[in-house]
C-alpha cells in the first residue's frame, strides 16, 4: 500500500503502525459508562489524546454498538460538526469523522475533518457521492446487519473469505465512483454482526485482508472479544486491548483505533522500534 495517506491538509506517514484516538460525542458511548462528553470534555480529551501523540482523533457521533438504536440526523451533526471544527481550529492533527451519513461527511469535511470513517462502507443513499466530493480518504469497513441487531446470530460459511469479498466489492463501488485506490482503507470490524470466534479467527488471519494491499484499520480496543477471552468486564480491559494492538501492529495494522491513547502509544513506539530494525 502507498507510504502516504493525503488527510485535507495533512499528509498520515504509513510506515508504521499509527494510532487513532476515540473521541465519543454520543451520550451512550459504549466504553465510557454514558459519561456525556459534552463540547468542553470532547475538546480537553482531545488536547489530552494529543499530548500523548496520536496521529488522528476520530469523532463519532453515533453509538454504533450493539444494539444502539439510530440517531437523528440532526443530533449526529449538532454532536459531530462543532467538534470537529474546534478541534480543527485549535490542534495540530487529523481529525476523522466516524459516520454513515452522508449530510454528516460533507459538513464534517468542510469543517476540517481529513478522514471519512464509515462502519457502513458508504452504503447509505448519497454516502458515496459525498465521500468522492470530499477528496477525503475513506476507510471501509464490514458489518453484517445493522447495530441494534447485529449481534442476535450472526453467521458466515468462511467469516474472513466473506469479510474480504465485501470489502473487495465496496473497494470497487469506490473506484466506480472516482474514489481511487490510494484514498482508501479497509478494516474487517471487530464485533460488528460477529461472535467472539468469528472475532478471533478474524484477527487470526489479518495478514490475507492486508494482502489486499489496501491500509488496514483494526479496532478491537475494549470491545467484548477481549472480555471473552480474559473475563474482565469493559472497565478492565487495557492489557487485553493493548495485546491485540501489539498483534495488530505485527500483523501490518496501518492504524489501531484505541480508547487508551496513553498506554497504547508506548506500545506502538516499542513495537515501530523493532520493526523499524529489521
Ligand atoms: N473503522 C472502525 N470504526 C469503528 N467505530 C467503532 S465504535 C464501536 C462500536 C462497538 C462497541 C462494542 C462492540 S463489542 N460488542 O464487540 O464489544 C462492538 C462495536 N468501532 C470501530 C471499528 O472497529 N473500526
Amino acid at each position: 500500500c502507498g507510504e502516504e495517506l493525503l488527510c485535507g491538509d495533512k499528509t498520515l506517514s504509513l510506515t508504521a503502525t499509527r494510532l487513532m484516538g476515540v473521541l465519543n460525542v454520543t451520550p451512550d458511548s459504549f466504553s465510557d459508562g454514558g459519561r456525556n462528553h459534552g463540547f468542553d470534555q470532547a475538546l480537553s480529551c482531545a488536547e489530552a489524546m494529543l499530548a500523548a501523540g496520536v496521529d488522528i482523533i476520530d469523532v463519532g457521533g453515533e453509538s454504533t454498538r450493539p444494539g444502539a438504536e439510530a440517531v437523528s440526523l440532526d443530533q449526529e451533526l449538532d454532536r459531530v460538526v462543532p467538534v470537529v471544527e474546534a478541534i480543527k481550529q485549535r490542534l495540530d492533527v487529523i481529525v476523522s469523522v466516524d459516520t454513515s451519513s452522508a449530510a454528516v461527511m460533507t459538513e464534517a469535511a468542510a469543517a476540517g475533518a481529513g478522514l471519512i470513517n464509515d462502519v457502513r462502507a458508504l452504503q447509505r443513499e448519497g454516502a458515496m457521492a459525498a465521500a468522492a466530493a470530499s477528496g477525503l480518504p475513506v476507510c471501509l469497513m464490514h458489518m453484517q446487519g445493522q447495530p441494534v441487531t447485529m449481534q442476535q446470530a450472526p453467521s458466515y460459511r468462511d467469516v474472513q473469505q466473506e469479510v474480504e469479498e465485501f470489502l473487495l466489492q465496496r473497494v470497487a463501488e469506490c473506484h466506480r465512483a472516482g474514489i481511487g485506490s490510494d484514498k482508501l482503507l479497509l478494516d474487517p470490524g471487530f464485533g460488528f454482526g460477529k461472535t467472539v470466534e468469528h472475532n478471533i479467527k478474524l484477527f487470526s488471519q489479518l495478514d490475507k485482508i492486508g494482502g489486499l494491499s489496501y491500509p488496514l484499520l483494526i479496532g478491537v480496543s475494549r470491545k467484548s472479544m477481549i472480555g471473552a477471552v480474559t473475563g474482565k468486564d469493559v472497565e478492565q480491559r487495557l492489557s487485553g486491548s493493548l495485546a491485540f494492538a501489539v498483534l495488530a501492529a505485527l500483523q501490518g495494522a496501518a492504524i489501531v483505533r484505541v480508547h487508551d491513547v496513553d498506554e497504547t502509544m508506548d506500545v506502538l513506539k516499542v513495537v515501530n522500534a523493532v520493526a523499524a530494525a529489521r
